[in-house]
């Protein structure tokens, strides 16, 4: 071994048992396979010593996580979680990174654990403590979720896209005797009205679970209940489900930018035309200059209404990022994701309602329905009259009683154990909504006690992710 130690760039190389005699806080570097015929001779040994377990899974959700089995395998020990979400390769950077990536530490003993978020700072890690080992279960999980929050979003968005498309071919190319476009204009002037459509409807659906919350807070008359696993999992999503959107919203922009000409929006642009008298004799070539292709008030608005919706949006979207988040405070950050989000949403609905408002008012219903921009705007209107219902009293300082923890006789508290994300063992998981009980039922985060567990605003996912208590 000591041989071998040289070339171990002065880390001393010594036996299982030299090691654990001469160690107050033992690190098991070992594969779970490992651990009980490696540890168990040596379990009297470690006992009252702080084990931690690095080790990381190859399958999800399992029973026991592998800290819980070391524990099990040292009775003794207090076993701490830790440092399995640091790879080899950070831990050797972090010197020179500057930066100091987040360690999550879990462990029954508060003292071990303490000792080892002692440890993780001193080697230059921001700690963040777990609470009890079961929250190992999360840590081992997480690691092997692969982009878990955006599955769903961008499922669907998909999914709409799919049928805005199919609706568009069909009221354009199938339902018509004289399609009004021809099949050449497949790729970007058709291709871009279920793109809006989707974008703006993912955009309505980011802010839709926030007022649906209202909605079951109401109902429920208490802030004490979890919500429905499905709704949890949704208020989880909306940071994806806003940056989908505002991903396909600027692929609309772009598109929309390249196309702008009379020839594909007739109606935005005055019409140049050139009178020629009746009974006029020409002696020479009649020269007609076509000029005067400005835009109509129509065509400017919706342009100044798109624009304005897409950089607000770039705002909302640019907060989302964590560092951004982070260095704004707890008002300002509500006030982009919260306030301004639902301005965006507004501005796009009106963008959408200028291009389409003359044309609803000739077709009338029940033709109205087949025009894209109609059904565009009717799930985004819908969110902001919930939006608008819930903002102004009565129900707004009803809301604001339930969330500030004011209960009703006889509220319907449900099954407070079922439901949920499952994830209500380990209150202050990062990311996680902490359970749908304390979710934050709105998109702004009217309550900030909500916020510890709560799910943040829309897009900006839980400003408080990190918190730990
Ligand atoms: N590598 C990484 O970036 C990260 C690794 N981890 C976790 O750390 C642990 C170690 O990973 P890593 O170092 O990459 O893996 P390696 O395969 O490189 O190392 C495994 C270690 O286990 C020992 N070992 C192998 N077989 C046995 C055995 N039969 N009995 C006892 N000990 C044995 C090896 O000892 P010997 O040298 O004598 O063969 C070696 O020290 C794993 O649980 C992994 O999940 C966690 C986070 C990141
Ligand atoms: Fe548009």
């Amino acid at each position: 071994m000591s041989a071998l130690g040289d070339s171990f760039c002065g880390v001393e190389l010594v036996s299982i048992r030299e090691c654990i005699s001469t160690s107050d806080v033992v690190i098991v570097a070992i594969h779970r396979e490992y651990f009980r015929s490696t540890l168990q001779d040596v379990a009297h040994l470690l006992a009252d010593k702080v084990v931690v377990d690095v080790s990381n899974r190859e399958t999800l959700k399992v029973a026991q996580s592998n800290a819980e089995y070391l524990a099990s395998i040292l009775p003794g020990a207090s076993v701490v979680k830790a440092f399995n979400s640091v790879s080899a390769f950070a831990m050797d950077d972090i010197s020179e990174s500057g930066t100091s990536p987040a360690v999550y530490v879990a462990g029954n003993d508060p003292e071990a654990r303490e000792k080892v978020i002692i440890l993780a700072q001193a080697m230059g890690f921001r700690a963040v403590n777990l609470g009890l080992l079961k929250a190992s279960r999360w840590m081992e999980d997480d690691l092997l979720s692969v982009f878990p929050l955006w599955k769903m979003p961008i499922a669907l968005a998909t999914a709409i896209f799919v049928l805005a498309w199919v609706f568009v071919v069909y009221i354009y190319f199938i339902n018509r005797d004289k399609p009004p476009y021809s099949w050449e204009q497949l790729f970007m002037k058709v291709l871009n009205k279920p793109v809006c459509m989707t974008a703006i409807a993912m955009m309505a659906l980011t802010y839709l679970p926030g007022q649906l919350a209202s909605v079951l807070q109401i109902y429920y008359g208490t802030k004490h209940r979890r919500f429905p696993q499905f709704m949890d999992f949704w208020l989880k999503c909306r940071k994806q489900m806003g940056l989908v959107s505002f991903f396909l919203v600027i692929i609309h922009a772009v598109l929309s930018v390249m196309m702008i000409s009379p020839t594909y929006y007739g109606s935005w642009f005055h019409k140049a035309t050139v009178t020629v008298p009746a009974n006029s004799t020409l002696n020479s070539a009649l020269v007609l200059t076509v000029s005067k292709h400005w835009m109509t008030w129509k065509g400017e608005s919706a342009c100044l209404l798109g624009t304005l919706a897409f950089v607000l949006m770039g705002v909302v979207a640019v907060t989302s990022i964590r560092s951004v988040g982070d260095s704004l405070n707890w008002s300002e950050w509500r006030s982009v994701q919260s306030n301004l989000g639902y301005i965006v949403l507004a501005v796009s609905a009106a963008h959408a309602t200028v291009m389409g408002a003359q044309g609803w008012y000739k077709r009338g219903f029940p033709k109205v329905f087949f025009a894209v921009t109609f059904l565009s705007v009717l799930l985004p209107f819908l969110v902001l009259a919930m939006k608008l219902a819930f903002s102004l009293p009565p129900l707004s300082g009803y809301l604001r009683k339930i969330r500030r923890g004011w209960e009703r006789e006889g509220a319907r508290y449900g099954d407070l154990e079922g439901g949920g994300n499952g994830q209500q063992a380990y209150c202050n998981l990062p990311g996680s909504s902490g359970g749908a009980r304390q979710g934050n039922g709105d998109c702004c985060g009217d309550n900030i006690e909500l916020e510890k567990s709560g799910s943040g605003a829309a897009f900006g996912g839980n400003k408080n992710a990190q918190v730990t208590f």
